[in-house]
């Protein structure tokens, strides 16, 4: 069960239908790497999944893609949810560093702000082991799409 906290379900007056969102992101890429949401709000998302054979490079640690797709997803998620009815965001920058390697467990992200204009937003994302410790630190811009244009071919 997502925790939407103060953002409920509600479309057409600026806000956003939380459950949906998280339907839906469960349903993408996401899916691939089983990252589940546990926290959807327009201040804080946070999301958790575990380490798989599936995830790893050859020397038998995460790949780093995975941690740069995690932190792209749950920033992304957040500025949704703060854009809310207003238009959807796209990522325009990523800039990821791992900063200890994982072979196995459940590790969490959680996006926090740092700035959320009119046309584009910035969020930071940790990513931290069971032990609390963090393992990835990254931060994304995105611009918000508000206009009814569909980018892309
Ligand atoms: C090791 C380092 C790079 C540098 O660490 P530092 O900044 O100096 O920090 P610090 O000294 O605090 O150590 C922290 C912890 O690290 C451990 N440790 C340190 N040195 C060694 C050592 N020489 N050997 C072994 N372990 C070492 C150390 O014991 C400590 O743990 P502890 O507190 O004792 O329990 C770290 O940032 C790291 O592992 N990042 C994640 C990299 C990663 O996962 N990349 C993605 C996967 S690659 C990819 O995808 C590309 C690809 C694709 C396909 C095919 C091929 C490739």
């Amino acid at each position: 069960m997502v925790d939407s906290g103060e953002q409920q379900a509600s479309n057409g007056d600026g806000r956003i239908d939380t459950a949906a969102l998280a339907d839906q992101l469960g349903k993408g890429f996401d899916a691939l790497i089983g990252l589940e949401y546990t926290e959807l709000s327009p201040d804080r998302v946070r999301a958790q999944w575990t380490v798989t054979p599936d995830l790893q490079q050859p020397a038998g640690i995460q790949h780093g893609g995975v941690y740069c797709s995690v932190i792209e997803s749950v920033a992304s998620a957040a500025g949704t949810v703060w854009l809310g009815g207003r238009g959807h965001v796209v990522g325009v920058n990523n800039n990821t560093d791992f900063l200890r390697a994982t072979r196995e467990g459940t590790l969490t992200a959680e996006a926090s702000p740092v700035h959320r204009g009119r046309t584009q937003q910035l969020w930071e994302v940790r990513i931290t082991d069971e032990q609390d410790r963090l393992v990835s630190k990254g931060q994304v811009r995105l611009a918000n799409i508000t206009d009814t244009g569909r980018l892309g071919n």
